[in-house]
């Protein structure tokens, strides 16, 4: 079996998996891959450093060993807080308003890319295959090709992909599109940021797309895919039924005293929608004022990019949303919203998904959305809870019975609230089971082994996977 090489903005250890914070998606992901696979995952180790040294610290946990390098301070305002944070992810999900274009950004990014490039060159075999993450990294791959790297090499995007008409706004999009192009898979969350990029490569910049979904490039071919990311299930559900789990549920049970729950677990980031979902839940207060008193929403969502202005605002908008609904609608004995700017360990998570009646995702634009599937995998399917999901997240894709919502619309989502919590249980058990199946099946390991299998050339004409590598390797 090829050794694998993770590279991404962030290392978190597969040892702090379980740890309390804000672990996100992609971290919980790549823990799981790593577990599988002889390899080397590197990145920033989220230090910070007076000056850069490039030195590398190695460490092996559990099988996987990481390398990590720390960054100076000019190198995360830059990179992290400026190209990759206040330019792409505000571009990458439609949010030109947000979006910053400074010059300074773009020479930072570049630089960290190079400095990635130097750093992770020494650990490459000439066998390995490179499996780079996300919008931090896009023109990594043509550095390390620059460096004579001729390993199969791979990008997956976590984050949507923007329309064409958007992406344009971004000074040497060009570049850095055709940047991508020197990697030989490109992954994509869902089919429709995959025809964005599709969209964007033929009409910007006018190369042929084959029959069988490859873009030529400079006599190459490069395979363009949807990969859907999905949880751990196994592990999930294992962590579900620990005593941790078990014990979150019950404190939070017994602290709603037999009313309605609704949970939303989310980084606190204006992507999520979180404004707007406590305005729905105002709303819904409102129109049914039966229902006050007897509703409570959790909404648990740990600081996220604090340095960046645009976190910073969300971060008080939602205080002062929280503080007039909570006015409006308390009494001495009630209070509807419970805003927690913290991070729970995933065990606890489950307990508390567990404990909800309804599963509130309704981020404006979101590439998957992890929390989604991990509520439905936390449900009972004999009493399930029901999952109201933006149409707007990627995992809308695949979820499609949940109640999706168009999460811009107050009206839509406070009426999605109420109708899940009326719905009867033979309705919420078939949504459930439906739900679990794709849950289940489209899983975290089938990702990265569709994902890996593709990097490895094994994919046929038809974009369907032929062996897996681990076959392969047998
Ligand atoms: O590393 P941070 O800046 O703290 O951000 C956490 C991660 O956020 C993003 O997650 C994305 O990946 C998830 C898994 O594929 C996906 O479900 C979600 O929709 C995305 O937003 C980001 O893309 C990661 O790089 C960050 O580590
Ligand atoms: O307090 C928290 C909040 C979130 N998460 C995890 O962080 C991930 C968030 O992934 P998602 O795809 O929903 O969004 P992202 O933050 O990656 O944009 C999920 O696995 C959550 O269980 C966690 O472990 N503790």
């Amino acid at each position: 079996m090829s050794r694998l090489i993770v590279v991404s903005n962030r290392v978190s250890v597969p040892k702090a998996a379980g740890a309390a914070g804000a672990q996100g998606g992609l971290a919980v992901a790549l823990n799981s891959a790593l577990r599988e696979h002889r390899g080397i995952w590197f990145g920033w180790s989220g230090q910070e450093t007076e000056e850069f040294t490039g030195h590398l610290n190695m460490q092996r946990i559990s099988d996987v060993t990481t390398a990590t390098i720390d960054l100076e301070t000019q190198d995360i305002d830059e990179y992290y807080n400026g190209y990759a944070n206040r330019t792409l992810w505000p571009l990458f999900h439609y949010r030109i308003d947000l979006t910053e274009y400074d010059r300074s950004f773009g020479e930072g990014y570049e630089r960290v890319n190079a400095r990635f490039a130097t750093s992770v060159l020494p650990l490459i075999e000439p066998d390995d295959l490179v499996w780079v993450h996300d919008y931090h990294l896009l023109p990594l791959g043509s550095m390390l090709r620059r460096k004579g790297i001729r390993n199969r090499m791979g990008l997956f995007l976590h984050t949507p992909w923007p329309p064409t008409r958007l992406l344009v706004s971004l000074p040497f999009h060009e570049r850095l599109v055709a940047s991508m192009l020197e990697y030989d898979v490109i992954g994509f969350q869902t089919q429709e940021w995959l025809e964005s990029f599709m969209h964007y490569v033929s009409k910007e910049m006018g190369l042929p797309i084959t029959d069988d979904g490859t873009v030529e490039y400079q006599g190459r071919k490069i395979l363009a895919k949807a990969f859907p990311i999905g949880v751990d299930y196994d592990e999930f559900v294992e962590g579900a039924r620990s005593a941790e789990a078990q014990e979150a549920y019950e404190r939070l049970k017994a602290s709603i005293r037999g009313r309605k729950l609704m949970i939303g677990v989310d980084r606190l980031d204006y992507s999520k929608g979180l404004g707007e979902r406590f305005e729905s839940f105002g709303r819904f207060l409102t129109d049914h004022p039966d229902q006050a008193g007897n509703v409570v929403l959790l909404q648990i969502a740990p600081p996220s990019r604090g340095d960046v202005a645009s976190y910073q605002q969300i971060r008080e908008d939602l205080e002062r949303k929280t503080g007039h609904i909570n006015g409006a609608h308390a009494d001495v004995a009630f209070v509807p919203i419970r805003y927690v700017n913290r991070g729970y360990p995933r065990s606890h998570l489950a307990g508390f998904y567990r404990a909800a009646d309804i599963g509130l995702v309704t981020p404006l634009r979101d590439g998957m959305n992890l929390v989604a599937k991990e509520y439905v995998a936390a449900q009972d399917p004999e009493d399930p809870g029901v999952l109201i999901l933006s149409q707007f997240a990627g995992a809308a894709q695949q979820l499609t019975e949940a109640l999706l919502v168009n999460p811009h619309s107050i009206e839509h989502v406070s009426e999605a609230i109420k109708r899940a919590l009326d719905m009867p249980l033979s309705e919420r058990k078939q949504r459930h089971a439906a739900l679990l199946a794709s849950v289940r099946d489209e899983d975290v390991l089938r990702w990265r082994e569709d994902f890996v299998t593709a990097l490895f050339g094994q994919i046929d004409g038809n974009g369907t996977n032929g062996d897996k590598v681990h076959d392969k390797a047998a």
